[in-house]
């Protein structure tokens, strides 16, 4: 593997110039961050939000979320003012429907890695924002949702290119997201199922005016495709108020997603709806061969091509150890 760009050993991120825009802290330093917020979470539910494979306890809540969600509360806070502000300034202009409503959902981008364990942040960021003293409603949509249907994959090719950004339809997911900071009442997206390894047919979830929305998915920070004409166009993050990439050694994800195939394997594998019951079905040894060439043709490419150059246009990295903790964290400070 030495040959492997590993998504976290660029020196550059470890001494940083100070025009960089981004400042480090070590774990420590981020966790005295947290003040005094209390835990609201018990360890129960710490557990019930961990995914598969996840390592993730109190401590790890303590202090590495609780801080975040300290921070997300004041982004929310300052955000919230600037529309006033936006809003104040456009004046009549306003109240005719050109400044934002009050109550425009704070959009929050979860990115990074097939296996890096991005549903575990995002169900804990839900968790935890949901219990501010403000109860807001916090909604999470993952972006699987918005990856073509396997007939359609086929059609185009781009069945071993599940996850890549071609296999979404990326304009669907930004009119979603547009959609929802634009306050219609109800807006609704598709559903994937990890189950069948496809679009459940005819289902939606909806989504009905949140405070907060946390979209969570492998490409959510790329920049919009260029239209016909050659013009940049909006993209999805440019409806993001802050944005969380999740990272770690590819040789570690590469890691964790064999581990997570293995679990999977004696448990949703065994449904007899699932995709992936012929792996049961056959030795570990067997199956794991499947999960290698996963990897090696469509995961780790997508990591290297398309996910882990976005990390720079996040607001926040969490750097996972081997151990699936998170040791170092980058903010954007400019
Ligand atoms: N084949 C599968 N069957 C059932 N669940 C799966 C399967 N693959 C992944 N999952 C689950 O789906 C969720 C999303 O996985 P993934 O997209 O790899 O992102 P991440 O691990 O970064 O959260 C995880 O909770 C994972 O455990
Ligand atoms: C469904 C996924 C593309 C992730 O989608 P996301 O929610 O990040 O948009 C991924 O979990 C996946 O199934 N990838 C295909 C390759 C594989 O089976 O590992």
């Amino acid at each position: 593997m030495g040959d492997v760009p590993t998504t976290t050993e660029h020196p550059q991120q470890r001494r940083r110039a100070d025009s960089s825009p981004y400042v480090d802290l070590t774990r420590a330093e981020w966790s005295a961050l947290r003040e005094n917020t209390p835990l609201p979470l018990t360890a129960e539910e710490v557990e019930r939000l961990r995914g598969l494979g996840d390592v993730i306890d109190l401590d790890e809540v303590r202090d590495v979320y609780l801080p975040l969600s300290r921070l997300l509360n004041l982004y929310v806070e300052a955000t919230s003012r600037l529309r006033g502000t936006l809003n104040t300034f456009l004046g009549e202009a306003g109240d005719r429907g050109h400044g934002s409503q009050p109550g425009t959902p704070f959009v929050i981008g979860v990115a990074g890695s097939v296996a890096v364990g991005k549903s575990t942040t995002a169900r804990l960021l839900q968790a935890l924002l949901a219990r501010w003293p403000e109860h807001p409603r916090v909604e999470l949509v993952t972006t699987d949702g918005f990856l073509l249907p396997n007939d359609e994959l086929h059609r185009r090719g781009l069945m071993s290119r599940k996850g890549f950004p071609e296999s979404y339809d990326r304009r669907a997911l930004t009119r979603f997201v547009a959609d929802v900071k634009a306050g219609k009442d109800e807006v609704t997206a598709p559903v994937y199922s990890h189950l069948i390894y496809d679009i459940v047919p005819g289902e939606r979830l909806t989504v009905h005016r949140p405070d907060i929305l946390i979209i969570e998915g492998l490409n959510v920070l790329q920049p919009a495709l260029p239209g016909k004409d050659g013009r940049t166009r909006v993209g999805l993050a440019d409806f993001f108020d802050f944005s969380v990439y999740v990272d770690a050694r590819s040789e570690d994800i590469e890691r964790w997603y064999y581990e997570r195939f293995k679990k999977l394997r004696l448990t949703a594998f065994q449904d007899p709806d699932s995709y992936f019951r012929r792996y049961t079905q056959v030795s570990e040894e067997e199956a794991l061969e499947y999960a290698h060439r996963n990897w090696r043709t469509i995961n780790k490419p997508n990591l290297l091509e398309n996910v882990a150059p976005t990390r720079g246009r996040s607001n926040l990295i969490l750097r996972k150890g081997p151990d699936h903790k998170v040791q170092r964290l980058s903010l954007r400070k400019l």
